[in-house]
């Protein structure tokens, strides 16, 4: 039996409290088979039907990748133009994205069928297979902060260019598009806190029924 002691425990806590969503990347490269050891930690995973619907992209050809910054660009335009004022002005200040610098882009989908697990426990909430693989993100975004590596969840994406751009199959739902490299900086408070967009709220507001 392999058990954890408190050492462990207030260190697991320390790498919750500074994992962060990241932007700003170093450009050096990881070393060789980093993203890939990141992808196996992500399978030890949870996953609905142990259906494991986890698809992994890395994009390593340039052509992809600035097509994929050109998207961003887009969409980032367009979102921009939904907010006025001073929102809009505080929103065209942040970055929200680190595509341009850094060495790792990896795209993650979910597989639909329901070949792997025989579709236990997604005939009511099919969605379930999505948040499997958010889940294994998650996973991996906490393995690659404990080895001093930062990723930063990119969503400012058309999910159809995506699948274009990267020639990927139709039973394949988009997730997430994921930068990974060496941060720039580490901080136990989200950018976004710091840019004063939104603030974090703590576990005060949870519902009790009784
Ligand atoms: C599903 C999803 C999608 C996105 C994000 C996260 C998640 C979970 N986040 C990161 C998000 O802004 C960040 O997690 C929060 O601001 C909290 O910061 P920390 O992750 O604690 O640093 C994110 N950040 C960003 O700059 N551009 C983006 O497109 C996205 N998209």
């Amino acid at each position: 039996m392999v058990s954890f002691d408190d050492t462990f425990r207030r260190q697991l806590h320390e790498l919750f409290v500074w994992r962060r969503d990241v932007r700003r990347f170093r450009t050096d490269p990881l070393p060789d088979g980093s993203i890939e050891r990141l992808i196996e930690i992500a399978c030890l995973s949870p996953s609905v039907g142990l259906s494991q619907p986890w698809r992994f992209v890395i994009v390593d050809d340039a052509a992809r990748r600035r097509a994929v910054i050109d998207d961003f660009k887009t969409c980032n335009a367009d979102a921009l133009r939904s907010y006025s004022g001073e929102r809009a002005a505080k929103y065209a200040a942040l970055k929200l994205s680190g595509l341009e610098e850094a060495p790792g882009h990896l795209a993650v989908f979910a597989e639909k069928s329901d070949q792997i697990g025989s579709g236990l426990g997604r005939a009511t909430m099919p969605e379930t297979s999505e948040y499997s693989v958010v889940a294994a993100i998650c996973s991996m975004w906490l393995a690659a902060r404990a080895e001093g590596i930062g990723l930063g969840w990119v969503s400012i994406l058309n999910p159809p260019r995506i699948h274009e751009i990267l020639e990927i199959p139709d039973a394949w739902k988009f997730i997430g598009y994921l930068c990974i490299g060496y941060p720039q900086t580490e901080c136990d408070r989200p950018e976004l806190e710091q840019a004063k967009w939104e603030s974090r709220r703590g576990p005060g507001e949870f519902t009790i029924r009784r």
